[in-house]
């Protein structure tokens, strides 16, 4: 078959051709070595650190997560290798991604040696000089793609921020409201979220939505719930106090609210997961606009509905709001679509990956169009047919993004 292919129903035709021999050489090594990638990329790691000792100092202590990201990215690229448009904003995102790290465009060579140097010594039987020449030229535009994008927007923007914690409010027994103040602007969306590293446990960064629209004193909000096995989230909720300094990330995320329509907006909040969904109420009640928003809020029981009275209280500020607390281990999604229909609004979902698989389906079936349908998951993670308007995540691992960004707490 050497030719695109379609429903005649007008759905998008795809290229059924071939795909070029480099991507085919590239995912043949990758198959080959996939039975036993946890030895390949622990000698990948042995490789680069042996060689380049001074680059040791941009991983965390520990490696085990980072080994499972590294061979993540690499099947995912190598999965899309002849999809340009992909690459081109995956790895953008990935290299800017990697500033915060300290990551610099010399690095790249030597990692890139250290790869071919782990996949030669593992893929032989399927290893040649063609496909050597195959990655060498993949690589090459990976890193390239990285590289060039990290300068784009090192042109323009900081490659992190110092943020002092100026408020700490412990909200439940594990839950704590964060107040920063950043040591330069940080320009963000409500909606969006950072990235950030503790002084405890530095080189590990986790993902945090920004929990109120940017305010005219640039003071940043978080909502942090200490879980059991979570460093970080454990640091910032039972040891952060006001006076410590931690180092965000860039913005980023697209769960943001479209200005440009004036549909109402539908959001549903599972536990932390109200922090981005209070900061697009803001950010609706700034515009002036005149939208119907409601907000279902889902917490196991009354006394985790720790940011309930705030809501309230824009309730009565504001009457096109209106605030649906919901408890119970998992009956938000019910309680959002039973009160539906919902055809014609702007969803938004956040909390955990359960609430928000389940949260896609019923609100699909409670009239919503997919397209409308915002998450922070990754489109994987989600587990929803067809498509959602996020993509890339928040809260979830992103396989692409290495050192190391795991679930956020
Ligand atoms: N801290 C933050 O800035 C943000 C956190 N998140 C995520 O939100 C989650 C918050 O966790 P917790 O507060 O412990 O929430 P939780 O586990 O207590 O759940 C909160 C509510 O969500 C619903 N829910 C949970 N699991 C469900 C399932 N499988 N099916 C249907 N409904 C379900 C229930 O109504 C439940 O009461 C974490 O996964 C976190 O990563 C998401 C966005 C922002």
């Amino acid at each position: 078959m050497d030719g695109p292919t379609g429903a005649g129903d007008g759905t998008v035709a795809r290229w059924t051709a071939e795909p070029p021999p480099d991507a085919v050489l590239v995912r043949r090594t990758l198959d080959e070595v996939a039975p036993i990638s946890d030895t390949v990329t622990s000698y990948f790691y042995a490789l680069l650190f042996v060689r380049n000792p001074d680059l040791r100092a941009l991983f965390p202590a520990a490696m085990d997560v980072q080994r499972d990201l590294l061979f993540a990215s690499l099947l995912t690229v190598a999965e899309r290798l002849d999809d340009g448009p992909f690459l081109t904003g995956y790895l953008g995102r990935l290299g800017r991604g990697h500033r915060k790290y300290g990551v610099e465009a010399a690095h790249y060579p030597a990692v890139g040696e250290a790869l071919l140097g782990a996949l030669a010594r593992y893929a032989g039987r399927v290893w040649d000089g063609k496909t050597e020449a195959a990655w060498v030229r993949a690589y090459t535009t990976i890193s390239q793609t990285m590289i060039d994008a990290a300068a784009e927007e090192g042109r323009n923007s900081p490659a992190r921020w110092l943020a002092e914690v100026v408020a700490h409010e412990p909200r439940t027994p594990d839950v704590a409201v964060l107040t920063l103040r950043t040591d330069a602007p940080y320009p963000f969306l409500a909606g969006q979220y950072t990235t950030l590293e503790t002084p405890w446990w530095p080189r590990i960064w986790r993902h945090y939505s920004l929990a109120s629209a940017p305010r005219p004193d640039g003071l940043l909000t978080l909502h942090v719930k200490a879980v059991p096995a979570g460093w970080v989230s454990r640091a910032l909720v039972h040891r952060a106090r006001p006076g410590d300094v931690l180092r965000l990330g860039p913005p980023a995320g697209s769960m943001t609210v479209d200005h440009a329509t004036d549909a109402g907006l539908l959001c549903l909040g599972g536990g932390t997961g109200i922090a981005p969904i209070r900061a697009l109420v803001e950010d609706v009640a700034e515009h002036g606009d005149r939208r119907r928003v409601d907000v279902f809020y889902g917490a196991r029981g009354e006394p985790d509905l720790y940011d309930l009275d705030a809501l309230l209280r824009l309730q009565r500020t504001f009457p096109w709001l209106s605030v649906h607390p919901v408890t119970g281990a998992r009956g938000l999604p019910a309680a959002a679509g039973a009160a539906g229909p919902w055809t014609g609004r702007d969803a938004y979902l956040s909390g955990p990956p359960g609430m928000v698989r389940q949260g896609v389906g019923v609100l699909r079936g409670a009239g919503v169009s997919p397209e409308r349908i915002r998450h922070d998951l990754p489109a994987e993670r989600a587990g929803a047919e067809g498509p959602s308007a996020e993509v890339g995540g928040v809260h979830g691992a992103d396989a692409l993004d290495v050192p190391v960004e795991i679930v956020a707490q």
